[in-house]
């Protein structure tokens, strides 16, 4: 069994069902990402295992015990939330071992532990300060550290680098992540932020509306996405969507034949779908002298790539493209790709046809 069993687990609130029947099982040592958009029940799911609030139904196991309905403090856990919640009138060496303080471990043993994840997390030199002589980097450092301090069979992280400018959150995520490699502590960590998904999850649960849409590896997830949902909620910018039917020989959309590989084409005919939902990532598409014409609507460069939106008889399609790019707003231009790097939805049911 893992380390983190959670089991049809349900939630509501009056009437309103948040939680709709989550099952994850995290192995030891396994970093999960929880993510979706806001309110999709993420926190709730986390505040469960944390045990700050409890299943309609379900269970939750930790390490083989069932701690659905135990105190977080009888849980071996430690949590970092967006807000550091950090104790302003004790200075840094005291907040990283208040908790150890009230189990009661002994003076030399708290001290060694504050110069563990000081020299880890690299405060050593900021252990007299208070929480208001920190930047924001360095509180979310120390509220790492008091979580580690305690050498917990979990980690829990509710969203812990929103508050942080872009490049520190760049810096403290590279950080979790060399964290991780080096303590292997079980860790379940809530964002809403795709890159952080995809940067630090050895497996990422994909939620929606209370229910978990897709779990799976960051590649499962960006190579493989089993819904329109995940495919588009994954990946910037998001993946192309055209709206296509089935025709004699394959798809079409705005009387336009959409390529299909024979493995495409008889997963098709074996899903029966009508109507299909052709997806396409942004980086899949290239300019050509041939292929779906189309007109250039906007140029975005960011540097090492460039974003072009193409205005085509199918819809408006953004295509990712190395470097710059030479033709201006107003151009013919024309897009080829490759059937075997389109992704099929059914239309109705949104699910993974090919
Ligand atoms: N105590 C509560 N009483 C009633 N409704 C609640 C309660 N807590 C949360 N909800 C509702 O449950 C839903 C899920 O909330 P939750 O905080 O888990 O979402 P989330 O995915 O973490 O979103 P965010 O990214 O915005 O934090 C929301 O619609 C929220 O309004």
């Amino acid at each position: 069994m893992g380390a983190l069993s959670i089991r049809n687990v349900k939630k509501s609130f009056g009437s309103v069902d948040i939680l709709k029947g989550i099952d994850i099982e995290v192995e030891a040592g396994e970093f999960l990402i929880l993510v979706g958009p806001s309110g999709c029940g993420k926190s709730t799911l986390l505040n469960m295992i944390a045990g700050l609030d409890t299943p309609t139904q379900g269970s939750i196991h930790i390490a083989d015990r069932d701690v659905t309905y135990a105190l977080p403090k009888d849980r071996d856990i430690a949590m970092v939330f967006q807000s550091y919640a950090l104790y302003p009138n004790m200075n840094v060496a005291q907040n990283i071992a208040f908790g150890l303080e009230m189990r009661n471990v002994p003076k030399p043993q708290r001290e060694e532990a504050i110069q563990r994840v000081s020299k880890m997390l690299q405060i050593g030199h900021l252990l007299d300060r208070k929480p208001g002589q920190l930047s924001g980097g360095q509180r979310q450092r120390v509220a790492m550290g008091r979580a580690l301090a305690r050498n917990p069979a979990l980690f829990l992280f509710d969203e812990p680098l929103s508050n942080l400018d872009a490049k520190l959150r760049v810096e403290m995520r590279a950080e979790i992540k060399l964290l991780h490699q080096r303590t292997r502590t079980t860790t379940v960590y809530v964002t809403h932020d795709q890159v952080e998904a995809m940067t630090l999850g050895d497996r990422i649960a994909v939620m929606r509306e209370g229910v978990v849409q897709q779990l799976g590896t960051p590649d499962d997830i960006y190579s493989r996405p089993a819904t329109r949902f995940v495919a588009e909620f994954i990946g910037s910018p998001a993946m192309n969507m055209v709206g296509s039917q089935r025709a004699a020989n394959g798809l079409q959309a705005a009387g336009y034949d959409l390529a299909l590989t024979a493995e495409q084409q008889g997963a098709l005919n074996a899903a029966n779908a009508a109507e299909v939902t052709y997806g396409l990532r942004p980086e899949s598409l290239a300019f050509s002298d041939a292929g779906l014409p189309g007109t250039l609507a906007m140029i975005e460069p960011t540097g090492p790539e460039t974003y072009a939106l193409v205005d085509t008889a199918v819809g408006q399609l953004t295509a990712r493209v190395p470097g710059k790019v030479n033709q201006g707003v107003g151009d013919r231009v024309f897009l080829r790709w490759s059937a075997a790097d389109a992704h099929l939805f059914d239309a109705k049911s949104e699910k993974r046809v090919a």
